[in-house]
């Protein structure tokens, strides 16, 4: 896909990593939303339901070895960030999602990755980190500090992109507020932006807080959440494609559509 970084020379290819939810997914982190009761089995089919739309849209879908241990393993964006040939394994703000990382070294291997680790001060979550045409934003808040911002910058160095750091406050993730449509446009709930001045014209408001969340699925497709229909409508004036799924036990546990994959393309 044009004006992303991702790609792996030579290679034409659209995998989408993702970790099965394990038992203990109930006990996942809440920061900041009320807890509710999270329904497993729900949960599971969702979750099946998610994996199957990447399938529908012609992608090859890798399961990543299961982290049953850790709740919110199934999140598996925050655990990874790759940029070219490169595979970043973050190092959690969350002391108790760092096991996440384990077995992700060889299947990134196995994909032709380059694997570097974000290493002790630093703290990086991959859902603060988000990518479009030769920037990287990265949100500064609960899960990611200065040095996992600065370790990042060293690392992608050689890409020749920019690193923008982004404060947050109202958020877990950077991509919690924010993501970008297939065009570049970045989008997001007004209430939740905490520096709006950072995505300047290019930014589109939208009405629901799930409608900020969309992973890109090619040229003029997106994948969203069902909670956000009038968002959904939006997107669809503006000529894209709306997959849309349901995700509710996730979002329960503050998570979102970006959340539960790692695209690999080149
Ligand atoms: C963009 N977002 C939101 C993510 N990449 N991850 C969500 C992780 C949610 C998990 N309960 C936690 O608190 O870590």
């Amino acid at each position: 896909m044009a004006g992303i970084g991702g790609t792996l020379g030579g290679m034409n290819r659209r995998l989408a990593l993702v970790r099965r939810p394990g038992d203990r997914l109930a006990e996942g982190l809440v920061t900041h939303i009320d807890r509710s009761p999270v329904d497993l089995d729900l949960a599971m089919r969702q979750w099946e339901g998610y994996v199957e739309a990447f399938r529908q849209e012609g992608w090859t879908v890798v399961e990543v070895p299961p982290a049953d241990d850790h709740p919110d393993s199934v999140f598996v964006e925050d655990p990874v960030f790759v940029y070219g040939d490169l595979a970043v394994l973050t190092r959690s703000g969350a002391p108790e999602r760092r096991g996440e990382t384990d077995g992700l070294d060889d299947v990134l291997t196995a994909h032709g990755y380059r694997v570097a680790r974000i290493t002790e001060p630093a703290t990086l979550d991959g859902g603060d980190v988000l990518k479009f045409d030769g920037t990287v934003w990265v949100g500064q808040g609960g899960r990611t500090n200065i040095e996992g911002l600065e370790q990042l910058r060293e690392l992608l160095a050689p890409f020749d992109v920019d690193v923008v750091g982004v404060p947050l406050e109202s958020v877990l993730h950077l991509k919690s507020a924010v993501t970008a449509l297939p065009d570049g446009t970045i989008i997001g709930y007004p209430p939740l932006v905490d520096a709006p001045i950072t995505w300047g014209e290019e930014f589109l408001p939208v009405p629901e807080e799930s409608g900020s969340h969309v992973v890109l699925l090619g040229e003029d497709s997106v994948l969203m959440a069902a909670s956000a229909p009038e968002t959904a409508e939006v997107f669809r004036e503006r000529g894209l494609r709306v997959v849309t799924v349901d995700i509710s036990e996730f979002e329960k546990l503050e998570g979102c559509v970006t959340c539960l994959s790692v695209r690999l393309r080149g």
